[in-house]
């Protein structure tokens, strides 16, 4: 087994957008990760639910929504009817996680509760029975680039302690400054899934860059 690659498009040329998502496609990356800020739960504005129709028309990878805005809940219909297979919100952003969760769902498409760096895997052990994936954010959420905290790899290995002992079977993804090295630690610790966009579109080689990932992640 590998860990399954998602490339993040903000990290891609926007200008030759499909070009660099059939890049990653043909380079064998299972996800497409696709960053929705608002300009309130994090400063930068980016991808409403048009970019996911556009992506959905041109790919069959899994669109992987990350939802970074307050009251998520306003934005998860859209996002399910542009054709996102799975939609994670965080558990910061909303009073009612559950009922958001629930939400997702109810579209027949994956949910996902994503946790920042301050926020302990205790406060969503309430909803890890009702969720396809995990994302543990491994940067403050905001900015492509920054680096990893290896803190959070303690995170990752819970949930994967917790995911045994109770027979869960949802995916763990990271998010931010995922390169081989780091990579490899959170796969190491039970993630199954990196989200990697610097690293990736990094103007030289992404193709190079995905079957790195694949090469330091195969048991
Ligand atoms: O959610 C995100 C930022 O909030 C992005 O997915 C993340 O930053 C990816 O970029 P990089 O791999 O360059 O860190
Ligand atoms: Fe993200």
């Amino acid at each position: 087994m590998t860990i399954k690659v998602a490339p993040s498009i903000l990290a891609a040329d926007y200008l030759n957008l499909a070009h660099d998502v059939a890049l990653v496609e043909n380079a064998g990356a299972e996800l497409l990760h696709i960053d929705v800020m608002d300009g309130s739960f994090v400063p930068a504005i980016a991808y409403g639910p048009n970019w996911v129709k556009a992506l959905r028309k041109v790919s069959n990878m899994t669109l992987d929504v990350h939802l970074m805005a307050v009251k998520p809940e306003r934005y998860i219909d859209e996002f399910a009817a542009a054709g996102a297979d799975i939609i994670g919100v965080h558990y910061e952003a909303t009073n009612h996680i559950h009922r958001a969760l629930q939400q997702i769902k109810g579209h027949g498409i994956k949910a996902e509760v994503v946790i920042n760096p301050g926020t302990a895997v205790s406060l969503i052990e309430p909803v890890l029975y009702m969720v396809d994936q995990v994302l543990v954010m491994t940067v403050n959420p905001g900015f492509g680039g920054q680096k990893f905290l290896p803190e959070m790899i303690e995170k990752i290995a819970t949930l994967n302690q917790i995911k045994r002992e109770k027979g869960y079977d949802f995916d763990i993804e990271i998010d931010g400054g995922a390169n081989d090295e780091t990579t490899k630690m959170a796969y190491d610790a039970g993630a199954t899934v990196a989200v990697a966009g610097s690293y990736v579109y990094d103007k030289v080689d992404p193709a190079a860059k995905i079957a790195k990932l694949k090469e330091v992640t195969a048991d």
